[in-house]
């Protein structure tokens, strides 16, 4: 089975849902609700789920959807729920046959809230699935920093399809990165990139901003001959990954680089592109699980790169599990040559 309609479909519903994001950051309408789990949730991360599963549903209507937000608090805020349908109702994407391919635009504000809910399934190891998270990065985001849009397809509990947008990050692969690279200038000619791979055909990527597949590139890790030369890639928040411990990793390793630091999963596309070798999440909770949203596209992006993607004891991330990659902990990604010895150092560490 190719995938290449699910990619296509997948590469458009995130750059269309991109606009909005980048629309909802410069219009400063960066209402805020609090979650449970006490996270932002923007109007961005409501409306960008809205339009992505609009486009799932119009295409593959019989696939499920694991999606991170849920519209019960929008409809106990209608002052929220009309502001995010203002600032979703009019987005499209320029070339109209794209456009229609999607659903064309949503109908209205009740509708819009519907399709939120219809991402609630409970994930499983049978048929297809797709893992959204409509703004990974929520706090890279609310900073004008890095964050992405991410839509990975889980069939029978292995990821085929990954896609994610990052509006910030610089199309040069080569540019100098840092977690607030992209703020204030946004989704411009040299900012804004679409990540997207396929089990077993590489990963590609191409600017944002300008339309079509055919503008793609392969994308792969750099090849790293000595460890102590390699460069991190870690979260800004010390609240989802240790960053002491992910310090004495380097050390045991010997690298002395500076990390890069940047949010959301803008980690996993920059080391699948070379800028950035290695992205260590060493768990903070112990009992916090990942969930699948959050890694899904990522997965497969940097597996198709060369990379290797693992938890902190070396086995592969399970999405079959449910919602949350309840049978790993933490996440390591690195050169495929290199994941051994990266492990290695880990256990040490975490003292595994
Ligand atoms: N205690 C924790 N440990 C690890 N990840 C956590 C966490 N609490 C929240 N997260 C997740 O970390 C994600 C952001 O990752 P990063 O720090 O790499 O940018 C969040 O995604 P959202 O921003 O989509 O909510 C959220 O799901
Ligand atoms: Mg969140
Ligand atoms: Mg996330
Ligand atoms: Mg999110």
């Amino acid at each position: 089975m190719s995938y290449s309609q699910e990619r296509y479909i997948a590469e458009l519903a995130v750059q269309r849902a991109s606009i909005l994001t980048q629309k909802v950051f410069f219009e400063k309408a960066k209402g805020t609700v609090s979650k449970d789990d006490k996270s932002p949730v923007t109007i961005g991360d409501f409306g960008a789920q809205a339009l992505i599963i609009q486009a799932i549903r119009k295409n593959f209507p019989n696939d499920e959807i694991v999606a991170e937000e849920e519209a019960s608090s929008l409809r106990e805020d209608k002052d929220l729920s009309a502001e995010i349908w203002r600032l979703v109702k009019d987005i499209k994407l320029d070339d109209e046959a794209s456009n229609n391919l999607l659903g064309g635009s949503l109908t209205s504000e009740q509708s819009m809230l519907d399709i939120i809910d219809e991402g609630k399934s409970a994930g499983g190891g049978q048929g297809r699935i797709w893992a959204l998270d409509p703004i990974d990065g929520t706090k890279g985001f609310l900073r004008g920093g890095q964050y992405a849009v991410c839509l990975g397809l889980i069939v029978d509990g292995d990821v085929k399809v990954g896609a994610i947008g990052t509006p910030n990050l610089p199309v040069d692969d080569a540019a100098t990165i840092d977690a607030n690279t992209g703020a204030q200038q946004g989704q411009t000619a040299t900012n804004g990139v679409l990540f997207s791979a396929v089990l077993g055909e590489g990963a590609i990527s191409r600017p944002l901003t300008t339309g079509t597949l055919a503008a793609s590139k392969p994308i792969s890790m750099r090849p790293v001959s000595d460890i102590a030369q390699a460069v991190f890639c870690e979260g800004v928040e010390a609240a989802h990954s240790a960053q002491g411990d992910n310090a004495a990793v380097a050390g045991l390793l010997g690298i002395t680089a500076p990390s890069v630091r940047l949010d959301s999963q803008a980690k996993y596309c920059s080391i699948a592109r070379g800028a950035g070798d290695i992205y260590l999440r060493l768990p903070v909770k112990k009992d916090y699980q990942e969930k699948i949203w959050d890694h899904a596209a990522g997965d497969i992006i940097v597996r198709e790169a060369g990379g290797q993607v693992t938890d902190i004891y070396g086995s592969r991330l399970d999405f079959s599990k449910g919602r949350t990659l309840a049978a790993n902990k933490g996440v390591v990604a690195a050169p495929k040559a290199h994941q051994a010895q990266v492990i290695d150092a880990v256990k040490t560490v975490l003292k595994l």
